[in-house]
């Protein structure tokens, strides 16, 4: 922290970027308290909370996380069951845990790094519960770090990754906290217990909806480093003869590895342009709900589910074809690549559930297709839903950025029509709403993943359409973003195709169209990795060296394995040596084989 002080790293971008310089492999132990617990005190504090508590957040004299999951409940907020009952005798909550699933579990750096926890809570006021509120609880002593009385904390294990953050358990039993401790900036407790309500309850929410979005960026970093390490190892990895008789082969020379990779080259090129309008969404329409203005804050939360779940599934699923496209050797930490997994995979789950964040997205889809059925007006990111089902492709082989936009749109506008369709069909049967909800959630997932798709497509399209760029980029870009879209027309085809929207011969010039492209990029595909700009530092990959040198750096840290630290391992003695002699013994076999 005082490195980033002396440095003069102000903003949280900066700061971010050099803690993960410090510590690549590692997700920071700090992270949690920078990039939600001070921001949470920031937007859901009063001002003068925000005053009191925001510079001891930034100066680290408070270390903090947000403590929200518990055994019981992580998605569903609403069933949280830790409770904070005001007493108007001492201006006091009283924080219970009342049930064995109420522990509060999971959440990050609670175990043994933060001396604070901002904590969901059923508010409990005279009498009657206003539902989850935030509070802020220390939870540490400030002068020894020991755990404050009545509270039970501990670690809750190891994991599949996040190694360097200490999720933790914690239990509170009748644990009081200070009246103003409560975040009061859209709901209130009077002194007298008198509850203030927000203008809308989920207000309390914000906090994960920045995290979403966070997650859309962290979505394009950890793809576009396993994509430099196996774009760079495909260059320097040479195995089989492409030539008969020929020198053995760069594996980027294989069509099938150019089709494994180049793609997902291009997806990392669009992740970061809708990371970045994402992110630009998120600040106008957070700044206009800071100064009273709710109206977008539905559109906000629709977008920022869909991309975070649609970002890290396609991400991780890309890190895995990057790993398996560097045969044995991706498969070692030398690699760098099953770390990178190991700390994204989370995010499938962290943050709302992948599942339920599309379904928050398809319930909004849902509504705004009834409201565009009647005529009325909708968002500019939603008008595609009054798109005209009848029309057909114009594709033609030159595959127009302006054809790829209208595929897209018509297939979200189709599969968002399907569900809704059906959604309504389940009503007229009879269904309860609940129930024609969930009897079509399949389908609306299928939608949401496609209008997902779309605003990625679409925001790509539009960016190299505005932005001043040189033409030699623009072109190398414009292949990135022709083969981004081509290739997730040819990988779903039967969505694009189920309404006969594209005619066989359009259906024939995409297939040309994405293994042209696979020739087009291949003479930058370094480059463009390259131009990630990621130092070896970062990346921790023998394979992904910038300098190629794949098999000295192998090499290198095979010899440094622990293992190695002695030639003749303990078990030999304790084990091998012991298991062979009872089988001479036993069965007189010669000691000379
Ligand atoms: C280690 C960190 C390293 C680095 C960090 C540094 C910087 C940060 C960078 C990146 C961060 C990266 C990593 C962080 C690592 C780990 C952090 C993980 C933290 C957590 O996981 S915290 C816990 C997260 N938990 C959840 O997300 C729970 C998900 N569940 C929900 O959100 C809700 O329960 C729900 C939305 C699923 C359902 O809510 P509900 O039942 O109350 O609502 P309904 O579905 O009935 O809908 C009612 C109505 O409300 C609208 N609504 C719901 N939510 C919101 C919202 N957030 N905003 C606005 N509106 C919302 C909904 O649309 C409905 O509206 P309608 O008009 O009635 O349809
Ligand atoms: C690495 C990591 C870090 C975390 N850090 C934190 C933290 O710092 N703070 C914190 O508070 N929490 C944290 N969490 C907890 C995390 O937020 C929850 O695990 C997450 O919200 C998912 O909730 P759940 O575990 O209850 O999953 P569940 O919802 O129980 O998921 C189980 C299955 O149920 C399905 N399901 C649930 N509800 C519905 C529905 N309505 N419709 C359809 N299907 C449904 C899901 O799709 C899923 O397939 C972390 C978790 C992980 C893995």
């Amino acid at each position: 922290m005082d490195r980033m002080e002396e440095l003069g790293f102000r903003s949280e971008t900066d700061r971010q970027i050099f803690r993960e310089a410090a510590a690549p492999v590692e997700l920071s132990p700090f992270g949690l308290h920078s990039g939600m617990f001070v921001p949470t005190l920031e937007r859901q504090g009063t001002p003068e909370q925000s005053r009191k508590w925001v510079p001891l957040g930034k100066s680290f004299k408070m270390i903090g996380t947000y403590a929200q999951t518990e055994l019981g409940h992580g998605t569903f907020i609403r069933g949280l069951e830790t409770t904070a009952t005001f007493d108007p005798e001492t201006q006091e909550f009283i924080l219970d845990s009342p049930t064995l699933s109420s522990i509060k579990y999971w959440p990050g750096n609670v175990a043994k790094t933060v001396n604070h926890c901002l904590v969901m809570a059923q508010l409990y006021t005279q009498g009657k519960c206003h539902g989850t509120h935030l509070f802020l609880v220390q939870v540490r002593n400030m002068e020894d770090h020991t755990i404050m009385p009545g509270l039970e904390i501990g670690d809750i294990g190891p994991k599949l990754g996040f190694d360097g953050v200490d999720n933790g358990f914690m239990r509170f039993n009748k644990y009081r906290i200070p009246r103003m401790n409560m975040l009061m900036r859209y709901a209130k407790v009077l002194e007298n217990g008198d509850y203030i309500k927000p203008k809308n309850a989920k207000l309390t929410y914000g906090a994960m909806v920045m995290i979403r979005v966070f997650i859309v960026m962290d979505a394009f970093k950890t793809l576009s480093r396993a994509a430099v390490i196996a774009v760079r190892y495909s260059a320097v990895r040479r195995q089989s003869e492409l030539r008969p008789g020929g020198e053995e082969a760069q594996v980027m020379d294989y069509q099938t590895q150019q089709y494994k990779l180049f793609p997902l080259l291009a997806t990392s090129y669009a992740f970061l342009l809708a990371a970045e309008g994402m992110s630009q969404i998120y600040a106008k329409i957070s700044s206009d709900i800071e100064r009273g203005n709710l109206e977008d804050m539905p559109q906000l939360h629709a977008l920022a589910c869909g991309l975070k779940a649609f970002c890290t599934w396609v991400a991780c699923e890309g890190i895995e074809v990057c790993r398996m496209s560097c045969g044995g050797h991706g498969y070692s930490h030398a690699s760098g690549i099953p770390k990178i997994y190991a700390n994204i995979v989370g995010a499938c789950t962290y943050e709302g559930e992948n599942t339920v964040m599309m379904l928050q997205t398809a319930r909004y889809l849902s509504k705004c297709y009834i409201r565009g059925q009647r005529g009325e007006s909708l968002p500019e990111l939603i008008q595609y839903l009054t798109t005209d089902l009848n029309v057909k492709s114009t594709l033609g082989e030159d595959c127009s950025f302006e054809s790829l936009v209208a595929a897209y749109s018509h297939r979200a506008a189709r599969m968002v029509a399907v569900a809704c369709k059906l959604q309504q069909t389940n009503k007229k049967k009879g269904m309860a709403g609940h129930d024609a909800w969930n009897k079509s959630t399949v389908p609306f997932i299928a939608a949401t993943k496609a209008h997902c798709h779309l605003f990625i497509v679409r925001n790509f399209v539009t960016i190299l359409s505005q932005k001043k760029i040189d033409p030699a980029t623009h072109n190398v870009l414009s292949q990135l973003c022709t083969l981004y879209a081509v290739y997730g027309i040819v990988e779903n085809m039967g969505e694009f195709m189920q309404d006969g929207y594209f005619n066989q011969d359009q259906v024939s010039i995409l297939n040309r169209k994405v293994l042209a492209l696979l020739e087009d990029i291949r003479p930058n595909a370094v480059a463009l990795v390259d131009a990630f700009d990621y130092p070896d530092h970062l990346l921790q990959s023998c394979l992904g060296r910038y300098d190629g040198q794949v098999y000295e750096a192998l090499y290198e840290y095979s010899k440094s394995s622990p293992l190695n630290n002695t030639d003749i391992h303990s078990s030999y003695y304790n084990y091998i040596r012991p298991m062979m002699q009872k089988r001479s013994e036993s069965k007189n076999i010669s000691a000379k084989l």
